[in-house]
């Protein structure tokens, strides 16, 4: 039987981002995707042009009826917009009890918009987080989290250290955001061990929906059953062949190739210890 996974998180109409790319995802590493839709977006490479929320029966109602009839190995949240979703979200964490909870806390579109109200933050901070097996914040969103400032290595180090405090089992910081470098680092830390993803900075604007897909892939990994590190090896591994991939598509920045991974064979990046 597929290993399945179910993503809680908002429609990106022009399919590079959300929903989409998470099924993709799914879908390329064999594993079994279902959806709960928080909100539609009218959206494509240019910007997002319109938010529809899902009402909150409605995203009630998706999770129980993916749950109580076909279970799910693992879950990722993306785009979770208020507060009042992202209480359901942890009721139902808590009631069903997932193996794997991989929380991308989705907060701004790359092109602007705002996906994450200012007032779930605090439900986002206090009742999904500290449910997570991981959380996948990148530069901007750890900063808004912690309110810590962000600009140097050891800076970014702390905010992680203050990120594993919150609860999750573990802290991913992803470094996409990183300016004054040709190299771009994403920390774990699982409350032990540092662990850093190395890799030269891609010069692409095709990167629509890259922590989407990453953050979907992790999950993936982890419903086959992956150790955490190994299933965060593979993904960035996957990550980075679908930037390396990534294309044009309408006006704006184009999305990742969700389909890259499969001209290469194993996973080639690097992967640094830091024991503390
Ligand atoms: N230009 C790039 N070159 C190499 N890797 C990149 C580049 N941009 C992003 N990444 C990688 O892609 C993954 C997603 O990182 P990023 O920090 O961009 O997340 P994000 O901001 O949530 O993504 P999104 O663009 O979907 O908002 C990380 O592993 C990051 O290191
Ligand atoms: C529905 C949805 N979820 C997430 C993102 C973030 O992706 P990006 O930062 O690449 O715009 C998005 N644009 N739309």
């Amino acid at each position: 039987m597929l290993p399945k996974a179910l993503t809680i998180a908002g429609s990106d109409s022009g399919g590079g981002a959300g929903i989409q790319a998470d099924l993709k995802t799914f879908q390329e590493l064999n594993v079994f995707g279902m959806s709960a839709i928080t909100a539609i977006t009218a959206q494509n490479t240019i910007g997002v042009q319109g938010v529809f929320p899902v009402d909150l029966k409605g995203v009630e109602q998706q999770i129980t009826s993916v749950m109580d009839d076909i279970g799910t190995d693992a879950v990722k949240t993306g785009m979770l917009l208020n507060r009042d979703i992202i209480e359901i979200v942890s009721e139902k964490a808590d009631h069903y009890r997932w193996p794997y909870l991989v929380v991308d806390p989705v907060m701004i579109s790359t092109s602007g918009s705002k996906l994450l109200h200012e007032e779930a933050m605090d439900a986002l901070i206090h009742k999904l987080i500290p449910k997570a097996t991981i959380i996948t914040p990148n530069i901007p969103e750890a900063k808004v989290i912690t309110g810590m400032n962000l600009s140097t290595f050891e800076d970014r180090k702390s905010a992680v250290k203050e990120l594993h405090k919150l609860g999750p089992q573990a802290v991913l910081l992803k470094g996409g955001h990183e300016e004054n470098s040709d190299h771009i680092v994403d920390i774990l830390f699982d409350g032990e061990t540092f662990y850093y993803f190395t890799v030269p900075k891609i010069n692409t604007i095709h990167t629509h929906g890259t922590g989407c897909t990453y953050a979907a892939a992790i999950t993936a990994n982890l419903a086959k059953g992956l150790p955490l590190t190994k299933a965060i090896h593979e993904a960035k591994s996957f990550i980075h062949l679908a930037i390396v991939h990534g294309f044009s598509l309408g006006e704006g920045p184009g999305p990742t190739n969700h389909s890259a991974h499969r001209f290469y064979s194993d996973s080639f990046l690097e992967l640094k210890v830091d024991t503390e």
